[in-house]
């Protein structure tokens, strides 16, 4: 069964997939950026082959690779390693997840299969239940993202009665903007102790408030140094502080928002700060252009020098 005393928390990283210049996976560079995480950001938790990840856009055979990876350099320094194994073939999910629970994941999280789509709640549970119980041993988390899969089910209507039916269930990853939704998530289910893990990384500071136990995202490869300061500031109940540490994100992500914001340009924006090589996406998305990374490189300088004051920078100074 799967262990219930350890509860996903705080931040979890969405892990880019770097890749070469020939568009394979840059298995070199995996190790260094599990450091980078633990050592620059204070994030010890990954989401592994995600939106961020590219994880629809690998073959099953590089999916297995990529998880095996993190597993392995993740061993001793981070805290959890949750691997995504969500895929329109129930079949293929289930070879995934039983494939995690081997390379000893953490857990494993699963989207709405989004071409031929489950009708309702009963649907999507029979479905999550069928890969669950290829991974008994491993903690199941719904990944509720309805812009990018189209299934609309409401995740409050889909917790209720859920453990009854998929004894692994531990909670979700909520990435979508209805916060009555994630709001009736927590307040219906506080027995349970879910993991209810937001991720609109700009919006965070909401749903803390609203109770949300974590967040995964793309933002926390590079801003999670800052994105902690919040939840510290939240946890003294010190919500003026957080306030101006969830601003000053905001203000870093409304604009590269507004420039043309996805997984391309996630992976400039991280290889500017981290001075790691991403590499470009894989087809169909295009790399981000040069005038984008210009410009959210002098974004991030001048944000350095507004939200960091007298915190130097050395990532940012370096790229
Ligand atoms: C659609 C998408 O990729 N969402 C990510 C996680 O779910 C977020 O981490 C966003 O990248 C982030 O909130 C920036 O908009
Ligand atoms: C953001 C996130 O969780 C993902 O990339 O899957």
């Amino acid at each position: 069964m799967a262990s219930p005393k350890k509860k996903l928390q705080g931040l979890v990283a969405a892990t880019i997939t770097p890749m070469t210049e020939h568009g394979e996976i840059n298995f070199s560079v995996i190790g260094q950026y599990v450091d980078y995480l633990v050592e620059k950001q204070g994030v010890k938790n990954v989401f592994v082959n995600g939106t961020t990840g590219e994880g629809l856009s690998l073959s099953i055979s590089e999916r297995r690779q990529v998880a095996e990876e993190w597993v392995t350099k993740g061993r001793n320094k981070l805290d959890q390693v949750v691997i995504h194994v969500g895929a329109l073939s129930l079949k293929e999910s289930q070879e995934l997840a039983k494939h995690a629970a081997e390379i000893g994941a953490d857990g494993i999280a699963v989207i709405a299969p989004f071409f031929l789509k489950p009708r309702n709640k009963d649907d999507l549970t029979e479905f999550l239940k069928e890969v669950a119980a290829t991974a008994p041993g491993l903690p199941l988390y719904y990944y509720h993202i309805p812009s990018l899969t189209g299934v609309k089910i409401r995740a409050e209507e889909l917790l209720d009665g859920i453990q009854e039916k998929v004894p692994t269930f531990r909670g979700l990853k909520f990435s979508d903007t209805d916060l009555l939704d994630f709001g009736q998530c927590v307040d219906q289910h506080r027995q349970r102790h879910f993991a209810l893990l937001f991720g609109v990384d700009e919006q965070l500071l909401s749903a803390l408030v609203m109770g949300a136990t974590g967040a995964v995202g793309s933002t926390y490869n590079y801003l999670g140094e800052k994105t902690n300061q919040m939840l510290e500031a939240f946890e003294r109940k010190d919500l003026s502080s957080a306030l101006n540490h969830q601003f000053c994100i905001q203000r870093f992500i409304n604009f590269v928002v507004k420039l043309g914001f996805g997984v391309p340009q996630t992976k400039a924006v991280m290889t500017l700060v981290s001075g790691i090589p991403m590499g470009p996406p894989r087809l169909p998305l295009q790399r981000a252009s040069r005038e984008f990374i210009e410009k959210a490189e002098a974004k991030l300088k001048s944000l350095d020098f507004l939200c960091f004051p007298g915190l130097k920078n050395a990532n940012l100074e370096a790229s």
